[in-house]
């Protein structure tokens, strides 16, 4: 039996957050707080309106021009299978709640005029390596969570898993994924075992082909995802790990220690400006490029980007991707590589970029979209370029 009355109450609990959000934090950290300063929230509360927010914004910026709940109503319906707010908002959709997605979508054209392409902002943007329906379609599911299991450790982890009734879907020997929200870190007897990372993020490694002793800069390292990819495949590489934040580096170096790699130089650098009076002249074999960028790979999980990204947004990083390109490449030793990450889909911060370190004196070897719409994870760009 529905108590209207409830779904009436979580309904304006929803509209209530939705419109005290910002966008100036990601909604996930938003909500954290949200929660902790509403405390008469009670979990299930809590869990229908997460559930809600983020099914609102996988709407992206889709019909814009109708009210909060009638959009709300038509992200649940892509969204889900089955939802008492539909039944309350608009009935009309209950008809066709179990039908595909490809079904949903030409019904909601026929009846509310909506075109899949409004949702994604700046499609014509997009590169044109990317499959852009099946990505902007992925963004109606959220993604899966994944791991990386350290090496020699598989067998102890995917027992502890099932010892714990943990549900599994294994992708290769040592990478699984979980359904979002798989409480992982309940298990304190696999913590050090694994690293929670992104598909796409993981396959990076691939790019690295680094040669022990030699020594490589990681220079936009924030937690240590990519240093620490790096350090397990190629335990021998001297490492320099540097951030702009301070902040994020210790959390780097707690994640480094629970993997056991003690042995890497770490320093503060703001690369927008000159490193060189940090760095003085050093030369590096190797440099992981992981740059800060417009995230538009990873709107599956954080789909309030979607809602608030613009034109200004993306040029403000392609510039800032510049002025940071241009302070790392005097740190490379020629013949050597540079590795160029980011988890956008936009050319302007991946191919145009490509380009212009190709003005810069360096040869692409490869580069990939890392799309990982079929998997339920991240897409990602990486290039390999080496300095002539
Ligand atoms: C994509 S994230 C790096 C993720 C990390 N490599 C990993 O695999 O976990 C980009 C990083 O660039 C850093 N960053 C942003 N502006 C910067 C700047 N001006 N100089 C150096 N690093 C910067 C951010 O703090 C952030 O940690």
């Amino acid at each position: 039996m529905i108590n209207e009355k409830r779904l009436e109450q979580q309904l304006r609990t929803f509209e209530r957050i939705l419109l005290s959000y910002k966008f100036e934090e990601p909604l996930s950290r938003f909500l954290t707080s949200y929660y902790k300063q509403n405390r008469q929230m009670g979990s299930n509360d809590r869990r229908v309106a997460s559930r809600l927010l983020y099914n609102y914004f996988r709407l992206g910026k889709g019909l814009q021009d109708l009210s909060i709940l009638t959009r709300l109503a038509i992200s649940e319906f892509l969204c889900t299978s089955s939802s008492d707010f539909i039944a309350l908002i608009e009935p009309k959709l209950i008809p066709y709640i179990e039908e595909s997605l490809d079904k949903k979508l030409s019904y909601l054209e026929k009846e509310y005029k909506f075109s899949i392409n409004t949702v994604f902002p700046l499609i014509d943007k997009v590169s044109n390596m990317i499959d852009l329906d099946r990505f902007i379609l992925g963004h109606f599911k959220q993604p899966d969570l994944f791991i990386r299991i350290h090496s020699g450790q598989e067998e102890t982890v995917k027992r502890a898993l099932k010892e714990n009734g943990i549900d599994y879907n294994e992708i290769s020997k040592n990478s699984l994924s979980f359904v979002n929200g798989s409480q992982l870190d309940k298990i304190k007897s696999i913590q050090g075992k694994y690293e929670v990372q992104d598909l796409s993020s993981q396959k990076t490694g691939n790019l690295f082909k680094a040669v022990d002793s030699e020594s490589w800069w990681d220079a936009c390292a924030g937690s240590g995802g990519k240093s620490i990819l790096l350090k397990q495949l190629h335990s021998g590489v001297k490492l320099l790990v540097s951030d702009s934040r301070n902040t994020i580096l210790r959390n780097l170096d707690s994640r480094l220690a629970n993997s056991n790699i003690t042995e890497y130089r770490r320093k503060i650098i703001d690369l927008t400006k000159n490193p060189v009076s940090v760095l003085s002249n050093e030369l590096f074999d190797g440099i992981i490029l992981d740059i800060p960028c417009s995230g538009s790979g990873t709107w599956g999980r954080s789909p309030e980007g979607m809602t608030s990204f613009s034109e200004e947004k993306l040029k403000y990083y392609s510039d800032l991707q510049r002025q940071i390109i241009e302070n790392v490449i005097k740190h490379i030793r020629p013949g050597k590589p540079l590795i160029y990450i980011t988890c956008s889909i936009y050319k302007q911060e991946n191919e145009d970029q490509v380009a212009f370190l190709e003005t810069k004196g360096f040869k692409l070897e490869e580069m990939t979209y890392f799309e990982g719409t079929a998997d339920r994870a991240d897409t990602l760009f990486a290039a390999r370029l080496v300095a002539i």
